[in-house]
């Protein structure tokens, strides 16, 4: 289904030197650097695969999305989608695929949910009744129903990002990109959202490459991962193995009523080690580094050893576990 070979972009920057004088010094001559954002990238996604690729902010994720729909054109290496070379024949590709792009939108700002979706079905020549089929279910899976007379300017976040993955399906494509279709949203929208693209997934075998910093949307979604660091892959295999040596690996975060002597209890040496600590604000960060103890039996100890007046409970950040994959490889 896709298929990169060998992929690489490289980027041209206009070297400066700092203030007017290097300012007028590049009016004159300019100097470039290269920036290799991508670098000799392979792998092939078969039809129906649900695929997460990840890492760090300047890892190469947009770039190589933007290459697989025919935005950018690589500087070497192939691209096939769906048998179609994007760069080259982006008209056919774009009827192939559905984009969701975080902060962008691809409905029209002024203008009533309903009517954008109206003109999407003319542009991607959807036929009226898979249309109105297509439109119904994606109404009712994500309660659109009230937010189709209301233009996209007026909707709040989660409302807009509900729309805005029904526009990327609705002409059901072969293959959606989907760029942190999560971020920024409360969890029962969260919740939606994941379940909407696990059940399009299932009906239509689509294929869904998902870049995103949000463990939780991978371990829901995808089966396999991709991940990517400073523009190589570094990791390419399923989900399992990640989530056997990094899934127990949570942090804590507790916000305690005095802080006086903070320190490891005994009894979580081995187990958890301290990652942050505030006492001018009382909160102490513990970071999960053994399976061997339970989340729970880690609180259940701290509750024992010091006055928690609250906590919570996060999934570690996909840059450390990036790095430590990078460090110390799986
Ligand atoms: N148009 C551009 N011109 C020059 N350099 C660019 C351009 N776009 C991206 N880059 C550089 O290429 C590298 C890869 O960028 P890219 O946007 O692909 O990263 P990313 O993994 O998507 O990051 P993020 O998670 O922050 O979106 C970065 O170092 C970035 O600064």
């Amino acid at each position: 289904m896709i298929h990169v070979k060998a992929l690489s972009k490289n980027y041209q920057i206009v070297q400066r030197d700092p203030g007017l004088k290097g300012a007028m010094k590049a009016l004159l001559k300019r100097k470039y650097m290269t920036k290799h954002a991508v670098k000799n990238v392979n792998f092939e996604i078969q039809q129906g695969e649900m695929v997460g690729y990840i890492g760090a902010n300047g890892a190469g994720k947009s770039t190589t999305i933007k290459m697989l729909c025919g935005i950018l054109t690589p500087t070497s290496g192939e691209i096939t989608v769906s048998g179609i070379v994007p760069y080259k024949n982006r008209h056919n590709n774009a009827k192939n695929i559905g984009a969701v792009f975080g902060q962008r939108t691809q409905l029209f700002w002024d203008i009533p949910v309903r009517e954008s979706y109206d003109l999407l079905r003319h542009i991607y020549e959807v036929p009226e009744q898979q249309y109105k089929e297509t439109l119904a279910l994606f109404t009712e899976v994500l309660n659109l129903e009230p937010l189709l007379p209301i233009p996209v300017r007026q909707l709040s976040l989660g409302q807009k990002m509900r729309c805005e993955l029904a526009a990327a399906f609705l002409h059901r494509p072969k293959v959606v990109y989907l760029d942190e279709p999560t971020i920024g949203l409360d969890v029962a929208v969260k919740v939606k959202i994941r379940q909407f693209i696990k059940q399009m997934n299932k009906m239509w075998g689509t294929t869904v490459i998902l870049t995103t910093h949000d463990m939780q949307d991978i371990e829901e979604i995808c089966t396999r991962i991709i991940i990517i660091n400073e523009g190589t892959i570094i990791y390419d295999g399923n989900i399992q193995s990640i989530q056997d040596q990094f899934g127990h690996k949570r942090l804590i975060h507790f916000d305690l009523e005095k802080d006086e002597n903070m320190k490891l209890p005994e009894k979580l040496l081995g187990f958890a080690e301290i990652l942050s600590h505030d006492p001018e604000h009382r909160k102490v960060t513990l970071s999960i580094t053994s399976k061997e103890m339970s989340t729970a039996s880690i609180i259940a100890t701290m509750m024992n050893d010091y006055e928690i007046r609250d906590l919570t409970i996060a999934d570690p950040k996909i840059e450390t576990l990036v790095e430590e994959i990078f460090n110390r490889g799986l």
